[in-house]
């Protein structure tokens, strides 16, 4: 039997899509036990099938290592709420894949693990720091060839997920994007992902607020998020050093550098419609464990 931990990830990170993310303090476990017949607990009865993400990574992973495929016992015990932007796809995605290198005792490769999942996952953002824990940048070449690198971040953010009670699927909001930006767009998204990796390395707030201003995906997606107007009001009277669209939503991300701010902002969010939940988070710099 193998365990394996994988932390939640908040991906694009503002002004970084599909090529930024960042790793979380809030996990799901898997758990993986050969058995005689497929088997998966934990879960919602949604997710209890064949298709399960854990389950077809699980066996993709065994199938690219030249294993014979064999039946096991999936157990999911998850603390990444779904479908809300904080990489629980990812999750499902990583710990199938290291789980079957764990079981058939095969050495975890993490360079090889991030190229199996990114092609599973489609894009890096999220599977990379879950992979190598931290704020992670990464990039795909045309030969499907994945690179990564990873940046620091000052300890005195704490990352607040305002989490509300309805879903935002990342396939939904992929829909409303636009397939071409201008090139002045371009230019300017690429200047601001630049520094604001600088303000996040130096905890330079002036910075991160200048400069956390995203135009590829921010403007089209937030109609999709209820309230996001009066989410992102609400925290930027309480203390905000910088707040972005976490994932494709609908948790949005409110970076503070004064945690002890957390209960006021919930108890705002709490007039509030859609029954926003705040967890104060810090960065995970691990990465995918076995426990
Ligand atoms: N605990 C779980 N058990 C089974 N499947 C899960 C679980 N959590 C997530 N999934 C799978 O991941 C899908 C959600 O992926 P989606 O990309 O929509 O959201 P997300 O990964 O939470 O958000 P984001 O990619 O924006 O961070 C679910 O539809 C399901 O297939
Ligand atoms: N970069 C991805 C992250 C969500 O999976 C997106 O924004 O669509």
């Amino acid at each position: 039997m193998v365990k394996v931990k994988v932390p939640a990830t908040s991906a694009n990170v503002g002004v970084g899509f599909d090529c930024l993310g960042i790793a979380l303090n809030l996990y799901t476990y898997f758990t993986f036990k050969r058995s005689d017949s497929f088997q998966i607990t934990g879960c919602e009865e949604r997710f209890a099938t064949e298709d399960n993400l854990v389950y077809t990574s699980f066996q993709k992973a065994l199938a690219y290592l030249g294993k014979d495929a064999f039946q096991v016992h999936i157990h999911i015990d998850s603390h990444v709420p779904v479908s809300r932007g904080l990489g629980s796809s990812a999750t499902c995605v990583v710990g199938g894949v290291v789980g079957a290198y764990a079981l058939t005792n095969t050495p975890i490769d993490k360079q090889e693990v991030l190229r199996l999942c990114t092609e599973i996952e489609h894009h890096p953002d999220n599977v990379a720091p879950a992979i190598y824990g931290g704020l992670i940048a990464s990039y795909v070449d045309d030969n499907q060839q994945v690179y990564h690198a990873s940046y620091s971040v000052h300890n005195q953010f704490t990352f607040l997920a305002c989490i509300p009670n309805f879903e935002t699927k990342t396939s939904d909001a992929r829909k409303v994007l636009p397939t071409q930006v201008p090139f002045t767009t371009a230019v300017s998204n690429a200047s601001k992902l630049s520094l604001v990796l600088k303000g996040f390395e130096l905890g330079d707030v002036d910075l991160l607020q200048a400069t956390m201003k995203d135009e590829l995906h921010e403007p089209y997606r937030k109609q999709l998020i209820f309230e996001y107007e009066q989410v992102k009001k609400m925290c930027q009277e309480i203390e905000s050093a910088c707040f972005y669209i976490s994932g494709s939503g609908s948790t949005l991300m409110n970076v503070m550098c004064d945690a002890s701010k957390v209960d006021e902002i919930q108890k705002q969010l709490n007039t509030l419609q859609y029954k926003w939940q705040c967890i104060p988070l810090v960065v995970d710099e691990q990465g995918v464990q076995i426990c």
